[in-house]
């Protein structure tokens, strides 16, 4: 059973989801999806993890079912907006005193700067498939596009160098990269397609904040970094990625040696999403370490 609302947020609205019953005894969850800008769709798998907990998705302000700002300036899209888009989306909950986050890619990012300032109420963190910095993740980007078909990096730079990257033939040639390292189900299952199409609709955050593809890194993102900050996490934390993932090991290694109380799970089979590419043992390990937390 779903409930679904909007939370008021200054002069906009978050849209949010909540799978499953927010007193009942399990600490509630709440997703936070990747892009910036995407949408909560590709986290649908997520509600596996309902039952004794209440699992809330939400989109992000800026696209999906939250209010859109196509016409706002690319500086104000900060990650300081979107704390305080989160925080207020607890406080109208009324879980802010006992929750635990699962963010997925941006989304892992974003809760690890909420973790970081030490929250009170925060009981556990999953962080998923996501960089600890972004040279670190552009650096991969660049070793993995290394290992394309020669002639599809070879189309992807020239439209980036012109500044086509919005043509068929860009987008068809990322299509490549992200079969091999952002979902290696293919066809897409319908909901991560969902929020693709969402993205495509309305990729103004994405494109302010990240570029124009997940290995075209060019916006206000592009030096981010947490690593000199993620030992300020006091709460248990697991991190998960793929093996094949754009999220690389290096990426996330920075997570796994200096957060205090931290596992890691590698998905052999999987890429950017494990929990699309390995649903049930997804399930297994994210829902058996959210049962450690109270
Ligand atoms: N899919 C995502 O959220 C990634 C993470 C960094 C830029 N986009």
């Amino acid at each position: 059973m779903a409930t679904e609302g909007h939370a008021a947020f200054g002069d906009h609205q978050t849209w949010y989801r909540i799978t499953g019953e927010l007193g009942s005894g399990g600490v509630p969850l709440v997703a936070l999806h990747g892009g910036p800008g995407c949408t909560h769709d590709y986290l649908l798998r997520l509600t596996s993890l309902a039952g004794d907990r209440a699992v809330v998705h939400y989109d992000q302000l800026g696209n999906g079912r939250s209010t859109h700002l196509p016409d706002a300036p690319a500086d104000f899209w900060t990650v300081e907006l979107f704390l305080a888009e989160l925080d207020n989306l607890l406080r109208t909950l009324g879980i802010a005193d006992r929750y635990a986050l699962l963010g997925q890619s941006w989304g892992g990012m974003l809760a690890a700067e909420h973790a970081v300032r030490r929250p009170a109420g925060l009981r556990g963190l999953v962080i998923a498939n996501s960089p600890a910095s972004m040279r670190l993740w552009s650096a991969a980007a660049d070793r993995l596009r290394a290992e394309l078909p020669p002639d599809v990096e070879k189309t992807l730079r020239a439209h980036e160098a012109d500044g086509t990257t919005d043509s068929q033939e860009y987008k068809d040639a990322v299509d490549v990269f992200y079969e091999r390292h952002l979902c290696r189900v293919v066809p897409m299952p319908d909901e991560v397609a969902a929020t693709f199409e969402a993205l495509d609709a309305d990729p103004t955050v994405y494109h302010a904040m990240n570029g124009p593809s997940e290995f075209h890194v060019i916006g206000s993102l592009q030096d981010w970094s947490i690593i000199d900050r993620v030992d300020a996490v006091a709460v248990p934390t697991l991190l998960v990625s793929g093996r094949h993932d754009e999220a690389t090991p290096e990426t996330v290694q920075p997570y796994a040696d200096r957060i205090p109380d931290v596992r890691w799970e590698i998905f052999e089979e999987s890429s950017h999403m494990p929990h699309v590419e390995e649903p049930e043992r997804f399930t297994e390990v994210v829902g058996g370490f959210l049962r450690t937390l109270s």
